[in-house]
């Protein structure tokens, strides 16, 4: 179990995170979703070791890490952290990238560990490879097959899928996650990407500003967001006035919001359909603000319809 208690941590004078609390089980993954500069390389580098604590506590199966003032080689070795900044070797081959800390004892089990793990980031053509001579996505999941090498406890994952294509980003997150899972490798990634959150974490951090915005199961959070700016994560954002919606609620999504036959409260003006594959985002005006639904057809520009919510 890892267990995180950051009173406060600051660069310079400036705070950047703030009260953040949480507890994650060994071979769970988190999530750590917010904007850019919210604080969540922050996070992952005070976790790792890299920057120290003052105020706070963090702890691993109930022991204190003591951060970098107390190690000579920053970082804690049961951990790895896969960062924006690759740690890859670019003049040697990607199995020799991977192998570089096994403990070289045994060659044949050394070369059927890197073949487990060039499967799992989907690198088998590549192994004998240079890393110089590899797309940049390519030598991002160098750098995950690497950090699993020494099959660590905790995985720390910086945007780690930010330059491979839609894709082979499915298929590598689906075998990764389920790697880790078969190990019991806890992780945590800071990503931008709200859908990867809700399909692939146990848990769910959302950071804004420093601060811990909500905790808890992608589940619970999605299907119970409190704010405009939680919603904001997830898609676009409609907020109505409470006595328009019989419900109450007033913070939508788009898949939340549907035509209806009948007169409602909510009469718009459609401005545009945007086309998303397997239906169109309508944008639509309601009382001189925007509001955002999801429908099977483009609609005409121009058109009034009445609006109301999915149960
Ligand atoms: N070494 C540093 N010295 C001073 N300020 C820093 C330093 N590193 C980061 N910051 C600031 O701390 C804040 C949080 O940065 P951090 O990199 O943790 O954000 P992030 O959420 O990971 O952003 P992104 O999604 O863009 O990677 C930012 O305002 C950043 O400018």
């Amino acid at each position: 179990m890892l267990s995180v208690s950051i009173q406060s941590f600051s660069y310079a004078s400036k705070a950047i995170l703030q009260d953040i609390n949480f507890k994650l089980k060994r071979g769970n993954h988190l999530a750590v979703l917010g904007e850019s500069g919210c604080g969540k390389s922050t996070l992952l580098h005070l976790i790792y070791g890299l920057l120290h604590l003052d105020n706070g506590r963090i702890a691993w199966e109930g022991e204190q890490l003591k951060g970098p003032h107390h190690t000579l080689i920053p970082g804690e070795p049961f951990m790895k952290l896969v960062a924006q900044e690759l740690n890859v070797m670019p003049f040697i081959t990607v199995r020799e990238n991977i192998a570089e800390h096994l403990p070289r004892l045994n060659p044949e089990e050394e070369s059927d560990r890197v073949n487990t793990l060039l499967n799992v980031v989907d690198l088998e053509a590549f192994g004998n490879r240079k890393v110089i001579n590899l797309s940049g996505g390519q030598k991002q999941r160098v750098a995950l097959a690497k950090a699993l090498a020494k099959a660590p406890k905790l995985l720390l994952l910086d945007e780690p899928f930010s330059s491979i294509d839609t894709f082979r980003k499915n298929k590598l997150r689906r075998s990764l996650f389920r790697y880790l899972k078969e190990e019991n490798i806890s992780c945590i990634t800071a990503t931008h990407d709200a859908e990867e959150a809700l399909a692939f974490s146990d848990e769910l951090l959302l950071l804004k500003e420093g601060k811990m915005e909500r905790f808890g199961k992608p589940e619970t959070i999605y299907n119970n967001l409190k704010t405009a700016y939680q919603a904001g994560f997830f898609g676009d954002v409609t907020v109505l006035p409470p006595e328009t919606v019989p419900s109450g609620d007033r913070i939508f999504l788009p898949h939340q919001l549907t035509i209806s036959e009948k007169e409602t409260k909510i009469k718009v003006e459609v401005t545009t359909s945007f086309f998303k594959g397997s239906h169109y985002l309508i944008e639509a005006i309601y009382k001189g603000n925007p509001i955002f639904f999801n429908h099977i057809d483009e609609i005409e520009t121009g058109k009034s319809v009445f609006l109301t919510e999915i149960k």
